[in-house]
């Protein structure tokens, strides 16, 4: 990425509508789940579930998805470090904004160091921020294999793949764990709606 330009003569510019009083019309609170975990842990599958269980109950919910995102607003990018950091960064922007306004934003991207995840975190509104760790076994993901990457990893056909030739940090403080090799799909949704719950932001 080039050089970031000096914007520091650009002011923030005040609105009088703001996430308290979108909240309010929609009945709940806005934050970000932040899914972090190898490929094939469950992610997407487990955000999928709860997004549906979220939406039965009339919340408004945006999922950003890993794959999805990378056809367009990441489609530059690619999996060295820096490229997942500008990933993340972008992400991390735009799931501020969508907690701004007033949405419970569910994000599946696997975001290997906790640099990075610090990143989106301090991108998003002050305690909206919620992580959650996929911590199913690497051997579990790879005899999964959804997508045939593990094997093309093995074999050398894709480079910094993560978990086989690049790195994944786990994190040392995550809100939530969900190994989805011992957990069924309805066990990980119950133990998502309940630390919503808990930290108050659906009722
Ligand atoms: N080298 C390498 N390493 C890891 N993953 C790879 C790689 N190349 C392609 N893919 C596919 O890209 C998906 C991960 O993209 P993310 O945007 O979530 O990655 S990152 O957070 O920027 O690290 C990931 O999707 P998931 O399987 O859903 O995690 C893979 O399908
Ligand atoms: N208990 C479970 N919870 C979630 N996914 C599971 C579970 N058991 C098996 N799976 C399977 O594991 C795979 C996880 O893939 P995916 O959700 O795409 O992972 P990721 O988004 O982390 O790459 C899916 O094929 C899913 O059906």
């Amino acid at each position: 990425m080039s050089q970031m330009p000096d914007n520091s003569h650009i002011k923030w510019q005040d609105y009088q509508i703001d996430a308290t009083k979108r909240a309010a019309i929609k009945g709940h609170q806005s934050t970000v789940l932040w899914f972090t975990g190898l490929s094939g842990s469950g992610k997407s599958t487990v955000a999928n579930a709860l997004e549906q269980a979220l939406v039965a109950k009339g919340i408004h919910t945006y999922l950003l998805d890993g794959d999805n995102v990378r056809h367009g607003l990441c489609a530059d990018l690619g999996f060295s470090e820096a490229d997942r950091t500008e990933n993340l960064r972008r992400v991390g922007a735009v799931a501020g904004l969508m907690v701004d306004a007033g949405l419970l934003v569910l994000s599946a991207f696997i975001s290997p160091y906790r640099s990075q995840r610090e990143l989106v975190k301090s991108l998003v509104p002050a305690g909206k921020f919620l992580e959650i760790h996929i911590a199913t076994p690497l051997a579990v993901c790879e005899q999964r294999d959804v997508k045939g990457l593990y094997k093309k990893a093995r074999a050398g056909e894709i480079r910094q793949f993560t978990g086989i030739s690049d790195p994944y940090e786990a994190p040392l403080a995550a809100d939530l764990v969900i190994n989805t090799a011992e957990s069924t799909l309805e066990q990980s949704v119950e133990q998502l709606l309940a630390l919503l719950t808990h930290n108050g932001i659906i009722t």
